[in-house]
């Protein structure tokens, strides 16, 4: 069996208790051991003054190993904290007499080492053997329990401190080391040895215990200590009462307060990440005892006079419970129901618009259900999950990343963006680099993004996701593009990400890749489940010999009667029945308001980033930044080309109008030209980013700074080469000399133009729509502006003409360079608007701002648009 100690009890590891001074002692499971400062009396002795005679006892509890403090004169302290009880988890280490320089005591679960054994014995003995089940015509070869069945349900007799956990890793009481304690690591269980047959040694493990709903928090608490007295502060910085070592945390961000009738209140701090009851942000309230505190990763609960806390280092169950989702009167997922274990990796497959997004979109909360509920560690997370979202991680089938950027930048920039912004560049540099080696792209950091294959590109992006260390992490069709080496390597990944202590869920539309999961949902047209258990399983279930047969036959059958079959078989009790926890029957709910997700950065700081990523982006693409440069250059130079004058006789100057025209129909193709696809390009960067917390208007913002400023450079440019050395009125009409006037016109057109093609970025649902569109903008903006025929009185047309900037930049150029002088009298009703008249340049010139914010607020809308609806279920 997995997860075997070196002790008899098949769960409770022994324990190594180790001091500075003398040898490591292995204490069994099974008796108290008295720890403290007399040699006399104590099994584990600590010598040192501070460290009472008789200081703590160590000891086996319903989750695992605790050290209790008997009443020392000076204390114990984990991380700085005083504590009356101690869950040793995967490892810790306490210190006894003083929060600063006491005896130190390590405490570390000892793993037999045969649980570390290189491959080729652990492919010969898995950790549960199931028999490789005979694939039989029909439903009827499912597998018996007993004949070659898998392990304990989940949820059945694997139940916590009585069964085996995943393979590697002690019972689940003796799981859940502190974060920042000394963990023991656990080695993932090896792949199998190339053409070994039968199933994969982890195919039928059951992942972890989940029959006790009760959230971690109360299950196994990672520490338990006494309220304080006075308030306890806690945040990431060291000065804290209590400090949590973990970026999502701002440096002082919570309160615990005594109140003067004894009652204990939270009160956040003006944290970056939020301070949650309950799930639901609070900036201060009141705590009765059922309430939970959650903060970054660490979850709080008052018990009497004791606080417990619980570090979700991600070794998290989730009980998916009667899923139901709808679009209009379309049901696009039935009753859907299956329960994950701790560390699980899950692939989703199905038939083709069998829900398999659907349900990963429902499951991260931007696609609300209708029915049922997600228990997340025993929490509800549709109704939590301002808290909650915080701890999912979603790489979305397209790459989340700027490809001009390396793949260090990329990260840093991803990490300024999502952790607060009073993390120290070393402390984001430093888990940059974590997930950098994490994921294996160590010697690949400094290459351009899209110098990387397919699979080296879902890994950055992977590590993107796990910078914030999420606890469920989701991909839609990470392996799709690849070839087939590549595809089993990001698999491999998965696996190792699944093993470190997480739950990863994956739609898949390759069942090859899927053999290295540990569980396997088959959905079906209309959202029905067909089979959720382990993969090796499937086929038989189905009774089929190959993937293609079976999909064949899940093509051809309802999904109704697919369902049935599949809730009447032995898998389901086995594998979804035992594992639901009993108060999980699907509940219609109420609809609940949205929550912002929390915003890790002010705005002024998600400006600066998102600028500065904008830049470097740019400024990596060589090729892009020269043509930017040299395109106003080149078309001012044609514009110079064309014949005649901006003065020449008054009354006689033919060609005024052309030069004009051909001057802002250049500065706006020019301004909407760069702006036109950068929305869309990065649509899914920034609804990823955006439901991290990114600001629309920050985005936005970041958005019409650079490409406001390549604008005007290029206005700028454009005004320099077309109309130096042409004579000019002397003076304009209200800036000297003529050109800057001409010049402020030609930048506006570009910019206001810039913000148009903005609102065409967020409007369209695919880059190739743009294309179009622009082409519309820039014949709109050549036969609007007024050069071509005379617009006063022109009903409609006149008012349509005002929506484009060429009009108004147009019309402020005409009276700049007085239009209405130079040209010959054709008997036309002068355009009021190109009067060289203050009063109406200023108009021009002010309508043409107006355009900016318009255009601007209008795409920011657009953008808007684009956010899931709730956060987790709607109403009936
Ligand atoms: N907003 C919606 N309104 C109506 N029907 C929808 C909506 N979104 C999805 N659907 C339908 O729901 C079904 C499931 O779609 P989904 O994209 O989840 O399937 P899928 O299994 O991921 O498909 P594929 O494998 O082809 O990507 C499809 O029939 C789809 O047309």
């Amino acid at each position: 069996m997995g997860g075997r100690y070196a002790s008899e009890d098949p769960v409770v590891p022994q324990l190594t208790a180790s001091t500075d001074a003398g040898q490591p002692v292995v204490l069994d499971p099974g008796r108290d051991y008295i720890v403290g400062r007399d040699p006399q009396s104590c099994n584990v002795v600590v010598d040192d003054r501070r460290v009472s005679r008789r200081h703590a006892v160590l000891r086996v509890a319903a989750d695992g190993w605790e050290l209790v403090d008997t009443g020392s004169v000076n204390g114990t302290y984990v991380r700085g904290q005083r504590v009356n009880r101690v869950v040793v988890g995967g490892g810790i280490e306490v210190v006894l007499g003083d929060p600063d320089d006491g005896g130190r005591l390590r405490l570390t679960p000892v793993v037999e080492a045969t649980e570390l054994v290189p491959a080729a014995s652990q492919s010969q003995q898995p950790y549960a053997p199931p028999q490789p089940p005979v694939p039989q015509p029909g439903p009827q070869s499912i597998p018996q329990p007993g004949h070659g069945g898998p392990g304990p349900a989940p949820g059945g007799p694997a139940r916590a401190g009585s069964g085996p956990g995943r393979p590697g890793q002690p019972g689940h009481g003796a799981r859940g080391p502190a974060q920042g304690s000394a963990g023991t690591p656990v080695a993932p269980p090896p792949p199998p040895p190339p053409g070994a047959g039968g199933p994969p040694p982890w195919a039928n493990i059951v992942p972890g215990p989940m029959a006790d709903p009760r959230p971690s928090v109360d299950r196994r608490p990672s520490v338990v200590m006494q309220i304080p007295v006075r308030t306890l502060r806690i945040g990431r910085a060291l000065d804290n009462d209590l400090v949590l070592t973990d970026l999502m945390v701002s440096r002082h961000h919570a309160e615990l307060r005594t109140t003067p009738g004894g009652r204990h209140e939270i009160a956040d701090l003006g944290s970056h990440n939020g301070t949650y009851v309950n799930g639901v942000p609070v900036e201060r309230q009141i705590l009765g005892p059922n309430d939970i505190v959650g903060i970054g990763h660490a979850t709080f609960r008052l018990d009497g006079n004791e606080l417990r806390e619980f570090i979700d280092t991600g070794e998290v169950s989730l009980h998916i419970n009667g899923l139901e989702v709808k679009a209009g009167d379309k049901t696009l997922l039935h009753d859907v129901s299956f329960p994950i274990g701790e560390r699980t990796l899950l692939a989703v497959v199905g038939t083709s618009g069998a829900g398999k997004s659907t349900l990963l979109k429902a499951l991260t909360g931007s696609l609300p259900v209708s029915r049922g509920n997600v228990l997340y560690d025993g929490r509800d997370m549709f109704a939590q999950f301002a808290e909650l979202r915080q701890r999912i991680g979603l790489v979305p089938q397209d790459d989340i990343l700027h490809k001009q950027l390396t793949v260090r930048q990329a990260l840093r920039y991803a990490a300024r963006l999502r952790f607060p912004e009073d993390t120290e560049k070393s402390e984001r540099a430093r888990r940059v680099e974590e997930v950098i080696a994490d994921l294996g792209l160590t010697e690949r950091a400094e290459l351009p993004i899209h110098k990387l294959s397919g699979g080296q590109r879902k890994r950055v992006s992977v590590a993107v996701e796990l910078l914030t260390k999420p606890s469920l992490l989701y991909l839609d069709e990470p392996t799709s593009g690849l070839d087939v080496g590549s595809a089993g390597d990001l698999m491999d990944n998965l696996r190792n990400l699944a093993d470190d202590g997480r739950t990863v869920i994956t739609v898949l539309h390759d069942l090859d890749s899927a053999e290295v999961c540990d569980r396997l949902l088959v959905l079906v047209t209309g959202g029905y489940v067909a089979y959720y258990g382990p993969p090796g399983e499937a086929l038989a279930y189905f009774g089929k010999e190959n993937w293609r047969d079976a999909f064949k036959m899940l093509n051809r059958e309802d999904g109704t009667t697919l369902a049935q079959r599949f809730r009447a078989s032995e898998p389901h009790a086995r594998y979804v029945e035992s594992g639901l926890a009993p108060a999980a029957a699907p509940q219609p709910q109420a609809e609940r308001p949205q929550v912002k997700p929390p915003k890790p950065q002010s705005w002024g700081s998600q400006l600066a980033t998102l600028s500065r990523r904008y830049l470097s982006v740019i400024a990596s693409d060589k090729k892009y930044l020269a043509l930017l440069l040299a395109a106003p250059v080149l078309l001012g130079a044609l514009c110079r080309a064309i014949p005649g004058k901006f003065v020449g006789e008054p009354g006689q100057n033919q060609d005024i109008l052309t030069k004009l025209l051909v001057l802002f129909v250049i500065s706006g193709l020019m301004g909407s030209a760069t702006a036109v696809n950068e929305l869309i390009k990065e649509r899914a960067i920034y609804q990823r980013e955006r439901s991290a917390g990114l600001s629309v208007s920050a985005y936005l913002c970041s958005k019409l700074l650079v490409l406001g400023l390549i604008a005007t450079l290029q206005g700028v440019a454009l005004t320099a080469v077309a109309v130096i050395g042409y004579d000019l009125p002397d003076k304009g009409v209200v800036i000297s000399p003529t050109i800057v006037e001409v010049g402020i016109a030609v930048v506006l057109s570009a910019v206001a133009a810039m913000a148009l093609g903005l609102v065409i970025s967020a409007l369209v649902s695919t880059p190739e729509l743009t294309m179009p569109l622009l082409v519309v903008i820039a014949i709109v903006q050549v036969v609007l502006c007024g050069a071509l025929f005379p617009l006063t009185g022109a009903l409609v047309i006149e008012q349509i003409s005002w929506i484009a900037p060429a009009r108004w930049a147009f019309s402020a150029a005409a009276g700049s360079v007085d239009v209405l002088v130079q040209m010959p009298d054709k008997g036309d009703k002068p355009d009021p608007l190109w009067k060289s008249e203050p009063r109406v340049w200023y108009t021009n010139i002010a309508i043409l701002g107006g355009q900016i914010v318009v255009y601007a607020t209008v795409a920011m809308m657009l953008l808007r648009r684009l956010d899931p609806k709730v956060g987790g279920r709607k109403g009936r």
